[in-house]
């Protein structure tokens, strides 16, 4: 069996990638073999996880053919692997690990994750909710380590953090070819720590982040619970910041809420700015589509672009996929970007959200707003501040519920059909003319999806 698995493991080598042989084929060892299963003997915990998870099959499949049986392997860890068992098991492991290339590069060469070409200052739309950290980014950008240092950007999911961070590498590398900048998640920092440590190559793992003139690290939440990263990162920060290097995080929690965080790393992310990322307005959200239509090519009719900001999107992400949805939908039914289109194609995603949504909520909430009683909203009286308010509430269940024109004026008194279509086209054009009554509906929809 000893003979079979060697030459397993030489046919392994032709057909896996080096990086991948290298990383989790070689320092497997043959151990012994129990009650017809087939013992190998790994480094660490992680590494059998990570093995049972992404190679079990193939290296069952490889030694199989060679020994000519089925075979089932058991994956033990070797005792005495020192360096590796520096690090707690808990904080070997990745959580909601993503495969891509550059996470899976482990070599001692392996560059640092290249900065997304797509995520520039050119390319972020400032506005609401994210004027001041864009505007740190910017000044960090233009003159690193010498504004604000260390800048924290926090915020929730899709709002633009990964964005900015990627703005301030592209901008230092545009104008100071020869500083050293690095961008890295978080993940990634403590994924080539866990390979350095057992490949015994800390010192070039440490000699790369201290010789870095720009650390932007994304996503600092990750390193929460996680011990022996933490240490790590804690020198890797002092190292920097002694030596007048700019470092900028990124993460979904301000420092003090992020759960079992040292509290000498908490109060160093707080040592130079902190800058937050509220979600969009209204307003920030038309540019921001209207940005990403003219970078993708999809083109937006100006109403389907207030329908799909004036959604309950909530981020930025979300925004993104509806456009692009709709651009995949027009382009492989042939059909036109429309209001009507734009609402049949993401039903299931806005729909959800919205199925408590009723009648009966909307004419509620739409009276208090506008100062009115709901019989009034039923009524026909021809008051100019209570027509428009009877419109609105009318487009709301229009947008907003699965009720049909005739049900929907029915329930404001009896109102024929048509009416109800004139007064949802009314406010349609509307929105597109008057900003303030926008904003006023944007209002009132927030305040129904609560
Ligand atoms: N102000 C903005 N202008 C233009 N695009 C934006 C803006 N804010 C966010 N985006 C876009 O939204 C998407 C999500 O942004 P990003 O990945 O930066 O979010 P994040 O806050 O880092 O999210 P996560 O918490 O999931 O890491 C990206 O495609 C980004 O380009």
């Amino acid at each position: 069996m000893l003979e079979a698995w060697q030459q397993a493991v030489e046919n392994l080598e032709r057909v896996l990638s080096e990086r991948d042989f290298t990383t989790w084929i070689k320092p497997i060892r043959f151990s012994h073999i129990e009650n017809d299963s087939v013992y190998l003997s790994v480094p660490t915990l992680f590494f059998k996880e990570w093995l049972e998870e992404h190679h079990l099959k193939s290296l069952v499949d490889a030694l199989s053919k060679t020994a000519g049986e089925n075979v089932s392997i058991t994956f033990i860890i070797r005792e005495h692997d020192a360096e590796a068992e520096q690090l707690q098991p808990e904080d070997l492991i990745i959580k909601g690990h993503e495969e891509n290339e550059q996470i899976k590069d482990p070599s001692p060469e392996s560059t640092f994750t290249p900065l997304n070409y797509k995520y520039t200052f050119e390319l972020f739309v400032s506005g609401t909710g994210n004027q001041f950290a864009h505007a740190a980014a910017m000044a960090v950008a233009n003159n690193p380590a010498d504004t604000y240092n260390p800048l924290f950007i926090y915020g929730g999911v899709g709002l633009g953090k990964s964005h900015l961070l990627n703005a301030i590498g592209h901008t230092i590398r545009g104008t100071s070819p020869e500083l050293n900048v690095c961008y890295c998640s978080a993940e990634k920092f403590m994924y080539e720590m866990v390979n350095a440590l057992r490949q015994k190559r800390m010192e070039q793992f440490r000699n790369r982040f201290r010789n870095l003139d720009v650390l932007l690290i994304d996503d600092i939440q990750f390193i929460s619970g996680k011990v022996g990263t933490q240490e790590e990162f804690f020198h890797t920060f002092n190292a920097l910041y002694d030596m007048h290097k700019q470092i900028v995080i990124t993460s979904d929690k301000f420092p003090r809420e992020i759960l079992d965080l040292e509290e000498r790393l908490r109060s160093r992310f707080e040592w130079g700015l902190i800058a937050d990322i509220q979600p969009p307005d209204l307003e920030t959200k038309i540019a921001i589509l209207n940005k990403k239509s003219q970078i993708t090519g999809i083109k937006l009719p100006e109403d389907v672009v207030y329908f799909l900001a004036a959604s309950d999107t909530r981020n930025i992400r979300e925004l993104e996929g509806m456009l692009i949805r709709l651009g995949a939908y027009s382009s492989l039914q042939s059909v036109p970007i429309s209001l009507d289109m734009a609402r049949e194609t993401l039903k299931d995603i806005l729909g959800d959200r919205r199925k408590d949504i009723t009648v009966e909520l909307i004419q509620k909430v739409v009276a208090e707003h506008c100062g009115l009683k709901i019989a009034d909203l039923k009524s026909s009286k021809r008051l100019k501040n209570l027509v428009q308010a009877r419109q609105i509430a009318i487009w709301l269940c229009r947008d907003m519920t699965k009720a049909s024109y005739p049900d929907i004026g029915a329930r404001f008194g009896g109102k024929d059909h048509s009416t109800v279509i004139y007064a949802a086209k009314k406010i349609d054009q509307m929105i597109k003319d008057d900003l303030k009554l926008a904003r006023f509906v944007d209002e009132i929809k927030n305040e129904l999806l609560k």
